[in-house]
């Protein structure tokens, strides 16, 4: 439980083998900024499309998952991104959740996880091959199981200080951040003890918090696989798509992409973590940095 997701590389005994641990992981993940001509020009001229994680991709991770606010200058960026590339925001939170703090209406959605889809506001499908919104909801049979384990889980953790239980529409979140480590093992107790009823009802866990999904065969890979089919690239090589994320779900996108041979991973850690991506920033304000060089670079380009 006290590793953040992605796992952390094991920690070597001294601080010269971490340090060698941690230069030879860059070697591996180099940064994206300092490798941005390299991906421009791997890219080849195909379509760009972007894919981001909210939480600790495109706002800093903090204590109270309800003040996880987007700074107006990343919200700026991502507007700008917009206007360049097809983007996509891919989330464990539920979209209106994540859309009070994105609040922009020209983007493509993938919340709870990838189980709630949804497109551009009516007026802002500016990507000329999607004409309507779209919308899938892989998993809207569980919908009164969600709503009912959320119940279940709110009544058995509320005697442990710090826990907070979220209702994501299509899964649900249990937090741990605030709670005394002491404690910990007694919550994994409490939730297992109530996922015991729900066996179609899995518990996967991120950072500092545990996620209950549907057992079914979907995640952030899959939304993505999705939102490009529903963007026209389906079997076209004439896509490159993009994914930034900093935890274990976004994994499955990154995987996804290593599969399809097209695009990449970015993942965003401080830290040498086991991934599928293939590049790394440090941390949001280096999200940030990344996203505005696309834009500028994309500003310069001849129009088509
Ligand atoms: O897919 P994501 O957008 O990364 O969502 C994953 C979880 O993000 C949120 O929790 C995380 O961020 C919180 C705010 O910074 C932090 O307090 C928490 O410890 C992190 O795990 C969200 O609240 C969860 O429900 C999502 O599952």
């Amino acid at each position: 439980m006290r590793a953040s997701s992605p796992t952390h590389l094991k920690s070597l005994p001294s601080s010269i083998s971490s340090q060698h641990q941690l230069n030879s992981w860059i070697m591996q993940h180099p940064s994206a900024l300092e490798m941005f001509d390299r991906i421009i020009e791997a890219s080849g001229g195909k379509q760009i499309v972007m894919f981001l994680d909210y939480d600790g991709t495109l706002s800093p991770i903090v204590d109270d998952p309800d003040k996880a606010f987007m700074s107006s200058k990343m919200r700026r960026t991502v507007k700008k991104l917009a206007k360049c590339f097809p983007t996509a925001i891919v989330t464990g939170r539920c979209i209106d959740k994540l859309y009070n703090f994105v609040k922009l209406a020209e983007l493509y959605y993938a919340g709870s996880h990838g189980m709630d889809i949804i497109g551009p506001a009516k007026g802002f499908s500016r990507h000329k091959r999607v004409k309507q919104s779209l919308l899938y909801q892989p998993a809207n049979d569980y919908l009164p199981m969600i709503d009912e384990v959320h119940k279940q889980l709110l009544e058995k953790t509320k005697s442990t200080p710090g826990v907070k239980v979220e209702n994501h529409k299509f899964c649900a979140s249990v937090h741990f951040r605030c709670v005394d480590e002491k404690k910990w093992s007694e919550l994994v107790l409490q939730v297992r003890s109530v996922l015991k009823k729900f066996p179609t009802l899995k518990l996967t866990q991120g950072r500092k918090v545990f996620e209950i999904r549907p057992m079914i065969e979907w995640d952030k890979g899959k939304a993505l696989e999705f939102l490009l089919e529903s963007l026209g690239f389906g079997n076209s090589n004439n896509v490159f798509p993009v994914y930034i994320g900093d935890d274990r779900t976004d994994e499955d996108a990154f995987k996804m992409l290593r599969g399809r041979g097209e695009g990449f991973g970015i993942l965003v850690s401080k830290f040498p973590k086991d991934t599928d991506a293939s590049y790394s920033l440090q941390d949001p304000s280096e999200v940030m940095d990344f996203l505005r060089r696309l834009v500028e670079w994309k500003q310069m380009q001849p129009r088509m």
